[in-house]
């Protein structure tokens, strides 16, 4: 095995864009361990997203995601979906890239909207009266740092099977790649 294979399989955009739900998959298809940090961080504060981001604010939740990366770095390959403004943050996305592949699942703000329906609330930052504005202006602010991940997969037309299938294809390019 080369120094660079067995990397993470991390995937970042927007919320809705399906980090979650394709990556849950695409780890079977891989029989590999799948990591959600949304889940993991609620499930080490024993409360939920929401909650942190009310009672410590949003830099601490930061902070929470870059001590995650830098514990992740360390494991073995695994399938990793960070919350969507895990990209932006410039120290935790430089933590985990050396011992990763980073996919931009991108979507737009409007499919995003759609395919969240009412999960929608808990998202603490699209949880104000105009969450189409939001995500618009997440995007515009993300956009330029989600595009610096090594691959960009459109999902717009895909449904999440297919996503996920896409995704299985590309980690075994990359395996091979990486040698
Ligand atoms: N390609 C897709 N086509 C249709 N529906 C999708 C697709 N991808 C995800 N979904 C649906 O959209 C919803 C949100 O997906 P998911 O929770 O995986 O997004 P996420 O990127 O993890 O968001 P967050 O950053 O908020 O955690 C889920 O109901 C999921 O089934
Ligand atoms: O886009 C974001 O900044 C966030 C997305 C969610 O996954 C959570 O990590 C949190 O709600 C912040
Ligand atoms: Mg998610």
């Amino acid at each position: 095995m080369s120094a660079v294979a067995g990397r993470h399989l991390v995937l970042v955009g927007l919320p809705g864009a399906g980090k979650t739900s394709a990556g849950r998959l695409v780890a079977d298809r891989l029989a590999r361990p799948f990591l959600d940090f949304d889940e993991e961080l609620e499930r080490r504060a024993g409360c939920s997203v929401t909650e942190l981001f009310a009672r410590d604010g949003e830099a601490a939740f930061r902070e929470r995601e870059v001590d995650l990366s830098v514990e992740l770095a360390g494991r073995p390959a695994m399938v990793i979906a960070p919350g969507g403004g895990w990209m932006a943050n410039p120290l935790a996305a430089a933590t985990l890239r050396p011992a990763a592949r980073i996919i931009y699942l991108r979507v737009s703000p409007a499919a995003a909207l759609d395919r969240m329906g009412p999960a929608l609330a808990a998202r603490p930052l699209l949880a104000g009266a105009d969450p189409r504005q939001a995500l618009e202006g997440l995007l515009r602010r993300r956009e330029a740092l989600y595009a610096m991940a090594d691959f960009v997969l459109d999902t717009e037309a895909l449904s999440v099977d297919e996503v996920a299938d896409t995704l299985a294809v590309l980690t075994r390019e990359f395996e091979r790649a990486d040698g």
